[in-house]
């Protein structure tokens, strides 16, 4: 069972407060119940359903991917944990306090302990690095001293100690990002929101973000939520991923658990995106419908799961005495399961004669690999 599911899905409030203590992760860091957020009608544009029947929990300690498409209701969904937007309907409770029945300083204190990082960084240009990472501690009040200790600490902690007296436009975007991230976390918040951190970053200043956001969780136990529209930020940085469509949680749970056995559509174009489940062009030009004399039959099988696809090619050889052919292969690991795709050549023999085909389709079911006829080749 995983977190999500131990949080018995559109239960109201009062039942999953009762939640035994012995369910491990009862007691998450975020909890949507019953949720619903509609922005209404305005200056003749009609209202708009961000969110329906919105029911999980985000794990104390977890780094959770929300991913989903342009719309799907990610933003909404972070603004509701950290106050900036009130459900319609339902409770969002952050780290024990209803958050979404907080206003005025309650919710300004409680949003101390919720930091969030952007995808344009939103740095003030007329202050030093230090200065934009001090603007928290100075609104929470802190004396001079204490917030001089503090900087320094995080800049240290985000890697740009040399930093200190750069204005943003010194800066490379990894460094404005490490920049949003010390003063993200200067209150010592005990989660912190992620909102396309990385989208506006290159691939190697990505990972070295991802890299820091991992280190942050690990050795300060701090709650990640990532908003994302990127399955590899997802891949390489969550255990955990609530997969958003049109407003509604369409999957969620573990990561491994979700990309080696996608259910639906959207996760599905998620993954394949993931782990590039097109063919090679060079294939995908060769491909015929109608079955050429001595040809191939094309077909293509799912890979999911440890060492899944290891053997199948020398086994199939083997147990049915066919001449296979590797077309072509990709397969991923998502949380270290392999995902992806092998697609096998499959000899026709005799012109017309399909029954190899017939058979390796009913040996790779046997198996329970799922696979699909895409064509012939020569
Ligand atoms: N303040 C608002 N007023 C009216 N409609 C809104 C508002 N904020 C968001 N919406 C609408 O709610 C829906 C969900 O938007 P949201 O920004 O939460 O999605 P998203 O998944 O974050 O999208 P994107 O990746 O494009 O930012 C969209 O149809 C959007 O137009």
């Amino acid at each position: 069972m995983n977190a999500h599911q131990s949080l018995a899905i559109g239960q109201p409030l009062e039942t999953l407060e009762a939640i035994s203590p012995a369910a491990v992760e009862a007691d998450p860091m975020v909890r949507f119940a019953g949720i619903s957020k509609t922005y209404p009608a305005y200056r003749g544009k009609p209202g708009v359903n961000a969110l329906q029947d919105i029911d999980f929990a985000i794990p104390r300690g977890s780094i959770t991917g929300v991913i989903g498409r342009s719309g799907a209701g990610k933003s909404s969904l972070v603004r509701l944990i950290n106050g900036l937007e009130k459900p319609t309907t339902g409770h969002v409770i952050v780290d024990n306090r209803e958050i979404s029945a907080l206003a005025g300083r309650e919710l300004r204190l409680a949003q101390r302990s919720i930091g969030m990082i952007f995808q344009h960084f939103n740095l003030l240009s007329s202050r030093t690095a230090a200065d934009n990472i001090a603007l928290p501690l100075e609104i929470a009040g802190w004396s001079k001293a204490d917030i001089k200790t503090r900087v320094a600490e995080l800049l240290a902690l985000v890697g740009i100690a040399d930093k200190h007296d750069r204005y943003p436009s010194e800066l490379s975007g990894g460094q404005k990002q490490r920049v949003g991230i010390a003063r993200a976390l200067a209150t010592r918040p005990s989660v912190l929101l992620s909102d396309e951190a990385t989208s506006a970053l290159d691939p190697q200043t990505t990972r070295a973000i991802l890299d820091l956001l991992a280190n942050i969780n690990r050795e300060l136990g701090v709650t990640i939520v990532l908003i994302t529209h990127e399955m590899s930020v997802v891949r390489q940085l969550a255990r955990d991923v609530v997969v958003l469509d049109a407003g509604h949680v369409v999957e969620s749970g573990h990561v491994a658990d979700i990309f080696t056995h996608p259910r639906h559509p959207i996760t599905q174009s998620f993954l394949a995106e993931a782990i590039g489940d097109s063919l090679p062009v060079s294939l995908q030009s060769r491909i015929v419908a109608e079955p050429p004399v001595g040809g191939q039959a094309v077909i293509r099988v799912q890979v999911r799961g440890a060492g899944a696809g290891d053997t199948l090619v020398a086994r199939l050889a083997r147990e049915l005495g066919l001449d296979v052919a590797l077309l072509s292969a990709r397969i991923d690991e998502i949380g270290g399961q392999h995902v992806g795709s092998l697609v096998l050549g499959i000899p026709l023999g005799i012109p017309g004669g399909e029954g190899a085909v017939t058979r390796t389709l009913a040996w790779l079911s046997q198996y329970q690999f799922s696979a699909e006829r895409l064509g012939y080749v020569a």
